[in-house]
């Protein structure tokens, strides 16, 4: 018999990867192609550059500016439907409680890398490889 992938083994014990593989597949399908036909073509392009860099696990960073109400949060509603209906983790975090609850499945970012509340420029975030928080990073493809 093959050796387990530890990392594999390590995930299933893991509450924070298994709570953000927990979404009806189903539903987001659904919610997938709802969405899909509808996007504009700048939303179309932002999504496939993004998706793209996903895809080849090329780590790439990007800024997405637009005015209030252009279709920024649409986006991330079908990047993050696209991730999760693959079966991978997407995390989805704003500053403020009432920004994040606009994303789906969003958090607030202090309270997702429990970032200190006390923030300066000198501020260092640690986090021990062996955490969860840890594991759950490395299984991400996307933070948005
Ligand atoms: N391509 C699209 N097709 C249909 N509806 C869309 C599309 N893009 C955006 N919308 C709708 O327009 C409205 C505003 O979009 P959204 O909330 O994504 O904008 P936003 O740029 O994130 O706004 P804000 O910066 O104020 O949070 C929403 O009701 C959204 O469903």
């Amino acid at each position: 018999m093959p050796y387990r992938d530890v990392e594999s083994v390590s995930s299933s014990n893991n509450r924070l990867i298994t709570e953000e593989l927990d979404y009806d597949i189903l539903i987001i399908k659904n919610e997938f192609d709802r969405i899909f036909l509808s996007l504009t073509n700048e939303q179309r392009h932002i999504f496939l550059d993004i998706m793209s860099d996903v895809k080849e696990n090329k780590g790439g960073v990007f800024f997405v500016y637009g005015y209030g109400g252009t279709g920024k949060n649409f986006v991330w509603k079908r990047i993050s439907t696209t991730i999760r209906s693959d079966g991978h983790i997407v995390l989805n975090v704003a500053l403020s409680g009432i920004a994040s609850s606009l994303l789906p499945g969003g958090r607030t970012t202090h309270s997702r890398f429990i970032l200190p509340f006390e923030l300066t420029e000198d501020s260092v975030w640690k986090i021990n490889p062996d955490d969860e928080l840890a594991s759950l990073l490395r299984r991400t493809s996307l933070i948005i």
